[in-house]
């Protein structure tokens, strides 16, 4: 049977607004204020003006990561950059993710850079084990401390939630709890993937749909694969990590890795109204919008209202 229109997506509309203003994870600063321009663009009041109890959380107050990502340049591990800096931020937000979940919220993460999701992604399957994970994003961020090239943490998150280098982990990243299987993760978006991350992804048969795939079989065919691998049954929670360089640079222009070819606005929406739409989503990551990346203010404008947009159709914005 087809499912029509219906009512009631999630079970109480309760978000926390995790802050994550941290560019640690790569090298162009800039991206730490993506929360906040999110918030400046009325973020919150857009998800109140959906129904939704909406409250902040600030686990980076108080810490000037900024100010130590340019003084400490001691802050290596192997090729692995500010693993120090990195390790502390991402503790935080898992624990306060953690906790938001913990209450009966919603966590919407707004980085700053992806590696703030191994503090998001660990604080929402601490709290719910069968979780599993859609990864939307133009990359894989599955190197490992061996196979990066760039050593930028950003582009390596999910080789930590998988445990998947352990020897070579920097010490300040040893809090990451190896939390996600191989086969509870779906990427959505792919073209500029690392030959060792291919590598990485063939070896455990991770579900990863590129841009050709989405071609090839349409958006809703590509998510209708991605979900029937990772929650076959339909009754895992899921979480949602966007990683906004997954939407082609003509929308999202301000970002840190632009790569050419990617999704449609429209298509962008799609994809967040159709995870809404499962009625299993628990948490949403919003991540690398880098204002001081806009060629112009247009640039700026178009990024953070293409983010709040995402994040408004994930929360049921297009649904009854
Ligand atoms: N979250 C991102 N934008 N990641 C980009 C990663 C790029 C490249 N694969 C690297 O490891 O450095
Ligand atoms: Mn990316
Ligand atoms: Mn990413």
């Amino acid at each position: 049977m087809l499912p029509g229109p219906h009512y009631d997506f999630f079970a109480s509309k309760k978000a926390s607004l995790v802050l994550a203003p941290f560019s640690g994870g790569q090298g162009r600063s800039g991206v730490e204020d993506g929360p906040k321009y999110l918030l400046k663009h009325g973020l919150p009041e857009q998800l109140q003006e959906l129904g939704w109890d909406v409250a902040i959380e600030e686990p980076l107050a108080g810490e000037d990561y900024e100010k130590r990502n340019e003084t400490d340049k001691s802050d290596v591990y192997q090729k692995v950059k500010r693993p120090q800096l990195v390790g502390e931020a991402t503790e935080k937000i898992y624990h306060s993710v953690k906790k938001v979940v913990k209450n009966g919220g919603l966590p919407v993460t707004l980085g700053g850079d992806h590696s703030i999701a191994m503090g998001s992604v660990a604080g929402v399957f601490s709290e719910h084990p069968d979780a599993c994970l859609l990864w939307i994003d133009a990359h894989a961020d599955i190197n490992t401390p061996s196979s990066t090239d760039s050593g930028n943490l950003h582009g390596c998150p999910v080789s930590f939630l998988m445990g998947l280098d352990p020897e070579n982990t920097p010490p300040a990243l040893k809090w990451v709890p190896k939390c996600l299987k191989p086969n509870k993760i779906a990427y959505i978006g792919l073209r500029d993937v690392d030959e060792g991350e291919k590598k990485i992804l063939k070896e455990h048969n991770i579900k990863a749909y590129s841009m050709y795939h989405v071609d090839r079989y349409g958006l809703n065919g590509v998510i209708e694969m991605a979900l029937q691998s990772i929650n076959p049954d339909g009754k895992s929670p899921i979480h949602l990590s966007y990683d906004v360089d997954a939407v082609d640079p003509l929308y999202i222009p301000a970002t840190g890795t632009p790569v050419r070819g990617g999704l449609t606005l429209r298509e962008s929406l799609f994809l967040a109204e159709r995870i809404a739409e499962t009625g299993r989503l628990i948490a949403l990551d919003l991540v690398e919008c880098n204002p001081a990346l806009g060629a112009h203010d247009l640039h700026i404008s178009d990024t953070i209202s293409a983010g709040c947009a995402i994040a408004r159709c994930a929360l049921g914005e297009t649904l009854l």
